[in-house]
Formats: structure tokens, sequence, C-alpha cells
């Protein structure tokens, strides 16, 4: 099946408020039904992000990547790698992300071309300011807003960080979008669309509920209405 045009990505990146990141539920042996569930309850976008006990060997995340296209392919949701474009091109992906100590933007777009869209983390104002102008670069993500056990020993910049983020869009009017990202959970969502955010980025909130479509129709009606 032909992926998405880069125009098409970039049209439903644009509306995305929920992105989820997962690894691939090797203990639970569920991902297909556990994205199923997570997209029917509105995300939309999932990243494998499988890191726990060491990265995962390039089949087993393609193979992973295969489960999670097709969900997302039903749902009319984004798929994003983690870390590596050249997986992110054997996969067929739309989205791959990158941090700050990965490989550089430029390489990426060497071997992706321009059609697939990438994303930045950032943890600071340069780096956020940085990003939302980066040639190459299509959306950015901040945080951590609190200390999370899913990215050990990664300093929280906190929801400072955010509302510095969302009156620098405001005032430069740079257009790029960007999430929130690191501790968010359905206690903590407002507090972060107050701090500005309209977009969010969660592991935990979904992959650890006990019913992740309900965990997601939350996010993501809170997101879209701007209040819960
Ligand atoms: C959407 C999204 N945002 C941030 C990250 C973190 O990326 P990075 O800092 O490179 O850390 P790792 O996830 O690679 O450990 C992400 N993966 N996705
Ligand atoms: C993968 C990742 N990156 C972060 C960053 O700040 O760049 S925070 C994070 C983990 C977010 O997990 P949870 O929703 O379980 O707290
Ligand atoms: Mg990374």
């Amino acid at each position: 099946m032909p992926g998405l045009s880069g125009e098409r990505i970039r049209e439903r990146l644009a509306d995305a408020r929920l992105y989820l990141c997962t690894d691939a539920r090797r203990d639970r042996g569920d991902l297909g039904e556990f994205v199923d569930a997570a997209l029917a309850g509105g995300v939309d976008i999932v990243q494998l992000r499988d890191k726990a006990d060491g990265p995962l060997e390039a089949a087993e995340e393609l193979a992973a990547l295969e489960v999670i296209a097709e969900a997302c392919a039903r749902h009319g949701a984004l798929l994003a790698v983690n870390d590596r474009a050249d997986v992110a091109l054997a996969a067929g992906a739309d989205v791959l992300h990158l941090g700050q100590d990965d490989l550089p933007v430029s390489w990426a777009r060497k071997i992706l071309g321009e059609d697939v869209v990438i994303g930045r983390s950032t943890h600071d104002v340069a780096q956020a300011e940085a990003a939302a102008v980066e040639p190459g670069v299509d959306y950015f993500c901040t945080g951590p807003c609190w200390p999370t056990p899913t990215k050990p020993g990664r300093p929280a910049p906190g929801l400072d960080l955010v509302r510095h983020t969302a009156v620098h869009a405001e005032r430069t009017g740079h257009g790029r979008p960007w999430f929130a990202i690191g501790g968010i959970d359905a206690a903590r969502l407002d507090e972060v669309i107050a701090a500005g955010a309209d977009r969010v980025v969660v592991v935990r909130a979904i992959t650890e509920a006990e019913d992740p479509r309900a965990a997601a129709e939350f996010f993501s009606r809170c997101l879209r209405t701007g209040s819960n």
C-alpha cells in the first residue's frame, strides 16, 4: 500500500493533539489490541519506543512497527519511529522522532527525504526556541513537565518551559506544532493545558491504564475542548 503524501502527513500532524509512545508489549503479548484500543479512544500518533531492556534488534522493531502500522492505517493515525532513520525508512513510517543526542536532522533528511515528518525533543528554552525554527524539523516536544520513571535521570524543566514555549509561539507566530511531555497523567492534564499546551505526549498514562481506550478518550476530549 503506498504511504501518505508529505502534505497529508503534515495536515494530520497539524490536527494531532494526543501522541502515544508505547513499548512493544512483549511481556503482555497484546500490542495489536492495545494500540487499536488507544487509537479508538482518539490517539493521533503512535510511536514505538521500547528501551527498558536495551534497544530492540532491527527485525524485532520492524515486526512490532508492522503491527502498529496496520492499526494506524485502520484509524487514520500517524506511525512514528524513535531514533532510527533507517528503521523509519524500512517501516514506511510517517514520523521520525530525534532527541538532542540522536542523529542530526540533516542526516535524517538525507535518508528519509522530505515527506516524512521529523520531530525533536527539547529540555530548555534555548533548545525549544531553536527547534521552533530549525530547518527540516516539523514539530517539537518540551519536557519533562515532571520527573518521570519512563526517562530516568532526565532533569525536569517543569511547566515553566511549557509556559515559555506557549508565549514564544504566540509572540513569534512560528506555527510549528509542539507537544508537552513527561509525567503527564489525567490528574495533571488541566495544569498542562493551563500552562498553554494543547498537544501532549504520554507513555504510562495510556500504556499502564486499565482501560486504554477510556484513558485516550479522556485526554483527547480535554485537549480538543481545552478542559475536562
Ligand atoms: C514524542 C517524543 N518526545 C520525546 C522523546 C524523547 O526522545 P529522546 O530525548 O531522544 O529520548 P529517547 O526516547 O530516545 O530515550 C520521544 N522519544 N518521543
Ligand atoms: C520519552 C520521554 N521523553 C521525555 C522528554 O522530556 O523528552 S519525557 C519521556 C517519558 C514520558 O513518559 P511518561 O508519560 O510515562 O511520564
Ligand atoms: Mg532518542
